[in-house]
């Protein structure tokens, strides 16, 4: 089994690859959509959550509030103490799956930071030293057989995050879609500085049917 990890910036496309990688075969995980069911009311990640930030992160409905919970993360500066909740689970899940996927098969774990979240806390994410991102990068490559990036202008994956926020949040603003993408997008490591540790980059800079002409060919060489 090859297990490839594909990162990418906010509205960078990762998902929209993934998805084209799964309809050639591959099979695709989340870790967005992992944490996003481990997070649901009922599990062991939802009652620490609810510890630890409050009865202001649940939603009338019980479940949790991702927009307040969003706010005290980027915003506020919890995002880490956040990331202590979620990600072990995370990781463990994938885990899992990844061991049930069959020998001649290719998996793919699809999320925003392999890198980041293994930077020692505290630190600048925006601009890691090339040494802790060696040893960062060291760690990642341990995890997957090859490492995807798919990557966009800034300016693009800005719109492209706003604009599906919008879509599914009619009470956000055009104002403050962009700049909640602008402040994920500083707590990722920049693509010129993130690609050299990756071994393949997927340019998400044209239309959808180009990455799916340059997934296609990429297809062909994980295959091979
Ligand atoms: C703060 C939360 C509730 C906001 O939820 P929301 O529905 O608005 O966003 P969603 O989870 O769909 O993420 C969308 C994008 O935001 C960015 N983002 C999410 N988590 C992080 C993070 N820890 N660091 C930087 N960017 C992030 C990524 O680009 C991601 O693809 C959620 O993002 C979260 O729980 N984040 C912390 C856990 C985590 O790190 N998840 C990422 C994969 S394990
Ligand atoms: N080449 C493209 N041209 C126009 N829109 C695109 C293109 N690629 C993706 N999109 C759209 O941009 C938005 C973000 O894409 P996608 O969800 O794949 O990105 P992502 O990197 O997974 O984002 P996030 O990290 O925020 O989850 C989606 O609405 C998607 O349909």
């Amino acid at each position: 089994m090859l297990l490839v990890g594909i990162t990418g910036g906010p509205g960078s496309g990762k998902s929209t690859a993934a998805g084209f990688f799964r309809e050639l075969g591959a099979h695709v995980t989340s870790s967005d959509e992992t944490a996003r069911a481990l997070m649901q009311p009922g599990e062991t990640v939802y009652a620490e959550i609810v510890r630890a930030f409050g009865s202001s992160v649940v939603a009338p409905d019980g479940k949790l509030d991702r927009s307040a919970l969003g706010r005290l993360a980027f915003s506020e500066g919890r995002l880490q103490e956040l990331e202590q909740l979620v990600h072990p689970a995370v990781l463990a899940a994938e885990k899992a799956w990844a061991e049930r996927l069959p020998s001649d098969s290719i998996g793919m774990v699809e999320a925003a930071i392999f890198f980041e979240r293994l930077l020692p806390p505290g630190i600048d994410r925006s601009s890691p030293s090339p040494e802790v991102l060696q040893s960062v990068a060291k760690q990642v490559h341990q995890r997957f057989h090859r490492v995807v990036l798919v990557t966009a202008p800034d300016e693009q994956k800005i719109e492209r995050f706003a604009r599906r926020m919008l879509s599914s949040h009619a009470d956000s603003s055009e104002s403050a879609a962009r700049a909640d993408a602008a402040r994920r997008l500083a707590l990722q490591i920049p693509d010129a500085v993130k690609a050299p540790y990756c071994d393949e980059i997927l340019p998400n800079d044209s239309t959808p049917e180009v990455l799916r002409t340059r997934v296609h060919a990429l297809w062909q060489k994980l295959q091979s």
